[in-house]
């Protein structure tokens, strides 16, 4: 009797905690802007610290950074945002000991100090969880010695790492002694480019570069073995290759409508039912269009939007140009907009001068059923203001915050260091960098609040604001080694949950 009871209270608490393992493992993303709750980030690891400058364009940067810089003055302070608003007990009355200062093992996901947390979670992580498993890990390290071609000795040398080791040494490319068996992958901080999440289903990428091959591998093996994923098996979403694209001359794939590549810059879930697909220079036409028939299919969204951007190093995938801000606010690149001087200064260019890069922006909706029958949008202003009033319900007037505060040519210059690529803590509250100063009078133009995140911080731990009483407010992140490679808050973040808006 008595050991049934116990077995009875045994199991309701295996239950609850069942229920509590599974919402604090829920997967669910319906927009840009809802409160933000769980997310995957990589923090820059010593592969980083590998870029040279004659692998740099190859591997995706432009510059050579300070990799302890973009860590301790940078990095570091991104992390802390995303904790007080996302885990707040991690470092609520720690933050003065956690400066530029300190010893960092707070911030390094192998210490035993690391704040391990399962809301700001860290995808390394989640590779030496799944590494602790016989199998997967002889079959990643056979996956990966196969796709860098190591040879036979280093799969079996590889097999002798612990899983924490190991997981490292895949990211970084090279051993604890520093020795590089392969390539680092200095761009995995960019995790919106391995996956989206749409509603409860997770989109894998397919990067269009050799330099992010890797980081798939491992997103693959991730989302298909991680217990945090166990429920989201069926959800997982894969494009496939067009088998055309398999008997073509070498020469002709390079042509990107015979390519199948997608990478998660280029996916936004903008509302409950609509999803954006970016057509870039990462993301072919062919793939949104596997997209949309995926997501079609599955019921997953009822409208897609496919926006196609110029093919240009610059813009590299949609959240390049524009991200949202909050229900009724956007930021964007003017130029590739309808308004504002940067769009008079075109019209000046002679007959013969080059296209002007906006031609090549085109606007197609798609709705379930009706395929056939897609509503093309003129330009970016209309579709982003139809999105906050019919999608998102906004009834104050709808704001354009344009990048440099559209003044020639701060529009182009500050869009190159990701003025337009910001991310969302909650409706109204983004994180951005802070070189973008143009960018940042725009918003005090719009009435938004612009603070650098150290002082935030300060200014929480004060108790004189909190992450549940901030409003329209851009946090402006130390950029000036981020913003090397590439891509901003946008790009550094994989939202797996937001509340609904
Ligand atoms: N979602 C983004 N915009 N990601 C930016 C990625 C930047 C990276 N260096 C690349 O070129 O791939």
């Amino acid at each position: 009797m008595e050991n049934r009871e116990t077995n009875a209270v045994t199991e309701l608490v295996t239950r609850q905690d069942d229920k509590q393992a599974h919402r604090a493992s829920r997967i669910h993303v319906s927009s840009e802007i809802g409160t933000l709750r769980r997310l995957l980030i990589h923090s820059p690891d010593r592969g980083l610290g590998k870029v040279v400058p004659s692998k740099a364009q190859d591997w995706l940067f432009e510059d050579i950074v300070h990799l302890d810089m973009m860590r301790r003055h940078e990095y570091d302070y991104y992390v802390k945002i995303l904790l007080y608003f996302l885990d707040p007990d991690k470092v609520k009355g720690k933050i003065a000991d956690l400066g530029p200062d300190s010893d960092r093992s707070f911030f390094k996901p192998d210490h035993a100090n690391y704040f391990k947390s399962d809301k700001v979670v860290d995808i390394q992580c989640l590779l030496s969880d799944i590494l602790a498993d016989e199998v997967i890990k002889t079959r990643l390290i056979a996956a990966i010695c196969g796709i860098e071609r190591t040879s036979f000795r280093t799969q079996q040398h590889l097999s002798q790492y612990e899983p924490v080791e190991l997981a490292k040494i895949m990211i970084s490319g090279s051993l604890p002694d520093l020795t590089m068996l392969f390539a680092p992958l200095p761009n995995f901080i960019f995790t919106r480019d391995i996956g989206i999440v749409i509603n409860d289903h997770i989109l894998l990428n397919k990067p269009a570069k050799l330099a992010r091959t890797r980081e798939a591998l491992l997103a693959q093996y991730i989302f298909f073995n991680h217990p945090l994923f166990v429920d989201y098996q069926d959800k997982i979403l894969e494009i496939p290759d067009n088998e055309h694209a398999f008997l073509l001359p070498d020469a002709d794939t390079k042509r990107d409508v015979t390519r199948t590549t997608l990478e998660g810059g280029d996916v936004m879930m903008i509302g409950k039912r609509h999803l954006i697909v970016g057509v870039s220079e990462r993301t072919t036409l062919y793939a949104a269009q596997q997209v949309m028939r995926l997501v079609f299919n599955k019921g997953v969204v009822d409208k897609v939007t496919i926006l196609q951007i110029p093919k240009k190093r610059d813009y590299m995938h949609i959240d390049t140009v524009f991200t949202q801000v909050k229900r009724n606010v956007w930021v964007l690149l003017g130029s590739l907009a309808r308004t504002g001087d940067e769009g008079q200064k075109r019209d000046v260019i002679h007959f013969f001068a080059p296209k002007d890069v906006s031609e090549d922006l085109r606007i197609m909706q798609f709705r379930k059923g009706q395929e056939h029958k897609p509503v093309e949008i003129e330009n970016l202003e209309d579709l982003l203001a139809d999105i906050s009033k019919n999608d998102l319900g906004a009834t104050e007037p709808i704001q354009f915050i344009y990048s440099g505060n559209n003044e020639f040519p701060f529009g182009a210059r500050e869009q190159w260091t990701d003025s337009c690529n910001l991310l969302a803590l909650k409706d109204g509250v983004v994180v951005g960098y802070d070189r973008n100063e143009k960018t940042a009078d725009a918003f005090r133009n719009a009435g938004f609040e612009v603070i650098g995140a150290a002082k935030l911080l300060d200014r929480f731990e004060r108790g004189e604001s909190s992450p549940e009483t901030i409003e329209n407010t851009f946090i402006m992140l130390p950029s000036a080694e981020l913003s090397r490679a590439r891509g901003g808050s946008h790009c550094m973040s994989l939202p797996l949950f937001r509340e609904e808006l």
